[in-house]
C-alpha cells in the first residue's frame, strides 16, 4: 500500500477528514518531488577523487557523529581534516553540535574517517545529499560504517545517559516515499531492491555487548529499535504514544537513510543511540525536551561512547564484510 492508498483507506474508514487527506496527498507528492536520487555517479566520484588527492589516509572504517558526539573524532591519531565546504559536493552542516568537518586518522591501528556533523532531512537537504558522504566513503574503500545519534527514549528500560545498540530501525519517512534510493538505481552501488533484514550487523552488536561487559557499562546498555521521524519538531504526546505502541524503543531524526544507503552498497553497519531524554508520553507530565538539553546529555556521556566505539574498532575484524556485501565493485 503506498502513501496515497493509505490516505484513501483512512478516508474510506472515516479516520481522517477529506480536507486533511487532500492536504496530506499534496504534501506527500511535493516531498517526493524534492528527494529523488538526483546525483550522478560522477558527483560521488569527484568528491572521492578530491579526498584521495588531498589525504594519504585510506580509511576502512567511517564514523558518523550524532548531536554532541563530535568529540569522537578528537581521539583519532595522525589527524587530517577538511571543512565540508572544501569538499566538492558536500552540503553544509547547519545544526548546533554538528561542526561540519571530515576528520581522517588512525584509531587502534585502523584507518578511519569521521564525520564531525551529519546532514538531516529537516535542514532542507534532499535525501541524496543527506546520504552523500556514505557513497563517497564506499568509493574511498570504507568497509564498515558506524552511525551514532542522540535519541529520545520511549522504552521504560532506557533512561537518559543510556546507550542503545541499534538492532533494527523503522524508517518512517520511507513509508511516504522519502527514501534516498528512490529514482533510477545506480547498479554500480547496489541492487534495485536491497534487503534490509540484516542491516545492523549481528557480529558487531555481539562484540559491542562483550566490550560493554569489559568496560563495566552493561547497566547502561541494551539493544533496541530506533525510529526515524522527519523532525525538526520533537514529538507530540499523541505521536509519542503511537510510536510506543508500535514497539519503538528510541526516536530520532537521522540515521535510517544513511543506513539504507550503506546497506545498499554493501557496507557493514553498526549503530548506537545515546539516549538524551525521555519522550513525554502523558499529558500530566510538564517536562519538555529541547536541543540544548540533548547536547548536554550527549557531551556528558561522550567519553563512554568514545571508549565503546574505540574498543569496537580495535577489536573488529576489518576483513569480515558482513552478510550484505556482494563483493566490491570499484
Ligand atoms: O544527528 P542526531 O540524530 O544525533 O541529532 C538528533 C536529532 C536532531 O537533529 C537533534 C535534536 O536535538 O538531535
Ligand atoms: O525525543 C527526541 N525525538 C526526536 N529526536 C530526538 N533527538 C534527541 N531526542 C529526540
Amino acid at each position: 500500500m503506498n502513501s496515497t492508498h493509505m490516505l484513501l483507506f483512512c478516508l474510506r474508514e472515516r479516520l481522517l477528514d477529506s480536507d486533511v487527506i487532500s492536504l496530506a496527498c499534496f504534501l506527500v507528492e511535493d516531498l517526493r518531488a524534492s528527494s529523488p536520487a538526483d546525483l550522478s555517479h560522477d558527483e560521488y566520484q569527484t568528491a572521492a577523487d578530491w579526498l584521495r588527492t588531498h589525504t594519504r589516509h585510506r580509511p576502512e572504517v567511517a564514523i558518523i557523529c550524532g548531536s554532541g558526539l563530535g568529540m569522537l573524532a578528537d581521539t583519532l591519531g595522525c589527524q587530517e581534516s577538511f571543512a565540508y565546504s572544501d569538499v566538492p559536493g558536500f552540503p553544509q552542516s547547519t545544526v548546533q553540535g554538528h561542526a561540519g568537518r571530515l576528520v581522517f586518522g588512525v584509531l587502534k591501528g585502523k584507518m578511519c574517517v569521521c564525520m564531525q556533523g551529519r546532514f538531516h532531512m529537516y535542514e532542507g537537504h534532499t535525501l541524496s545529499k543527506t546520504t552523500f558522504p556514505v557513497r563517497v566513503f564506499k568509493l574511498l574503500g570504507v568497509k564498515t560504517l558506524i552511525v551514532t545519534n542522540a535519541a529520545g527514549s520511549l522504552a521504560d528500560g532506557l533512561q537518559p545517559g543510556d546507550i542503545m545498540i541499534i538492532k533494527d530501525h523503522i524508517n518512517f519517512p520511507g513509508f511516504v516515499g522519502l527514501n534516498p534510493l528512490i529514482g533510477p538505481n545506480d547498479d554500480k552501488f547496489g541492487p534495485r531492491f536491497p534487503a534490509m533484514s540484516n542491516c545492523y550487523d549481528k557480529e558487531l552488536r555481539c562484540l559491542a555487548t562483550e566490550i560493554g561487559k569489559q568496560l563495566e557499562i552493561t547497566g547502561l546498555m541494551r539493544e533496541g529499535v530506533y525510529a526515524m521521524v522527519g523532525g525538526p519538531n520533537f514529538e507530540s504526546i499523541a505521536e509519542a504514544r503511537l510510536l510506543h505502541r508500535l514497539g519503538v524503543d528510541a526516536v530520532g531524526m537521522s540515521t535510517a537513510p544513511e543506513v539504507v544507503v550503506a546497506t545498499h552498497c554493501g557496507l557493514r553497519v553498526f549503530g548506537l543511540s545515546l539516549i538524551t531524554n525521555k519522550v513525554v508520553k502523558t499529558y500530566e507530565d510538564s517536562d519538555s525536551v529541547n536541543h540544548e538539553g540533548v547536547l548536554e546529555v550527549s557531551r556528558l556521556r561522550s567519553v563512554t561512547v568514545q571508549q565503546l566505539v574505540t574498543e569496537l574498532i580495535g577489536k573488529m575484524d576489518i576483513n569480515n564484510n558482513g552478510p550484505n556485501d556482494a563483493g566490491t565493485k570499484f
